[in-house]
């Protein structure tokens, strides 16, 4: 099968060929209890799953003839979230994170915080997507604020409403990871991220989600936990607002996410210093002197503290997904593709 398969427009590439022959490639796009619903190059379909495989919304898979799912992909990138017991995945091989936050509510940058570390720790890009934006009248100042809590991400504002930064967004997501990059959404409960993803999908989404009139079945209605190729390009995962986001062994995510503590860290006297008392501590020593915020400091302290927790009771293969050999591939070979413009 080549790029120009139906499936190219879901990401696909020969990478994710099924390593079984005969076997046909396809993409989950929703995971339900006893099944899956799964797009191949004819369209899609239901799926039952082979005992053992746990697949999740955007992974690549095998299909045998009978509908059977008997091969799950190796994943590039998980999104992965801790939570009391077993670690979940919520969303594979997606290319970019956008932690969605609404202007309309109480910023806690805590949260974001926390999402921007268990976004890094999947390998993905993240990306801060401030929304309702029709509804504040300080959106700079908060993007200020926002930005500061987020090294290395950048932070857009968006009205679904009004339609306003949907274009710079779109340009974020989707522009410069490939052909079809994928982006999942994540965030809390009414940070506007189904109403953000309706903006983003345009009408199609609308006719998609249409129930048949004559039998009343047919598709569910709403997009949400599914993954959607957009109409100019680029795929979309929504995601159920998230209560509760334990992070799972993420301390390279953390890492990335107090990146500018990191590196301040770097002139401490001590070279496992914890910045709590230490003498010739060069982060307590930028918190005094007010280029660094405490806040950051606590932040840090507190994801870590939960990180090394959850990491002493990892499970090494969800662990060899998220920081595996393939992340590196898939970025040698994006580079590949920007440099050649297409895929050979
Ligand atoms: N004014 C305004 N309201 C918005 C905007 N985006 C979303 N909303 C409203 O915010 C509310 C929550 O939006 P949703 O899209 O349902 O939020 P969600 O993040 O998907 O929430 P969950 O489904 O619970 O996870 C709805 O009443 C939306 O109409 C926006 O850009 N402007
Ligand atoms: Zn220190």
């Amino acid at each position: 099968m080549s790029t120009a398969s139906p499936l190219a427009r879901y990401g696909w590439d020969e990478r994710f060929a099924p390593r079984t022959t005969d076997l046909v490639p396809g993409r989950v796009v929703r995971v339900d209890r006893s099944a899956c619903e799964v797009v191949t190059g004819d369209g899609r379909r239901s799926a039952r799953v082979r005992r053992g495989l746990e697949p999740c919304t955007g992974d690549w898979v095998g299909l045998a003839e009978d509908g059977l799912l008997a091969e799950v992909l190796p994943r590039r990138t998980a999104l992965v979230r801790g939570s009391g017991g077993a670690p979940q995945v919520l969303a594979a091989n997606v290319d970019v994170v956008a932690v969605v936050v609404s202007l309309s509510a109480r910023l806690a940058l805590g949260r974001v915080e926390r999402l921007l570390a268990l976004a890094w720790e999947s390998g993905a890009r993240p990306v801060v997507v401030l929304t309702k934006a029709d509804l504040s009248a300080d959106v700079a100042d908060v993007a200020d604020e926002v930005s500061a809590a987020a090294p290395g991400a950048p932070v857009v504002a968006v009205s679904a409403t009004d339609g306003s930064g949907l274009d710079p967004l779109r340009a974020e997501l989707f522009g410069g990871s490939g052909p079809a990059a994928t982006a999942v959404l994540v965030g809390p409960s009414g940070a506007g991220k189904s109403t953000l993803a309706n903006a983003l999908l345009g009408t199609s989404a609308l006719a998609t989600g249409d129930v048949r009139a004559s039998d009343g079945k047919g598709r569910h209605t709403t997009v949400r936990r599914e993954l959607h190729a957009l109409p100019g390009g680029g795929v979309l995962i929504d995601t159920p607002g998230l209560r509760a986001v334990g992070l799972h062994a993420a301390d390279e995510g953390v890492r990335q996410a107090f990146a500018e503590v990191e590196e301040l860290a770097r002139s401490c006297r001590f070279a496992d210093c914890a910045h709590v008392a230490e003498p010739g501590c060069a982060v307590l020593a930028a918190v005094d002197d007010g280029g660094l915020e405490r806040r950051r400091v606590d932040s840090l302290h507190e994801l870590r503290r939960e990180s090394e927790w959850l990491a002493s009771r990892t499970d090494p293969r969800l662990r060899a997904e998220r920081r595996g050999a393939e992340r590196a591939m898939s970025k040698a070979q994006r580079r590949m593709y920007r440099e050649r413009g297409g895929w050979g």
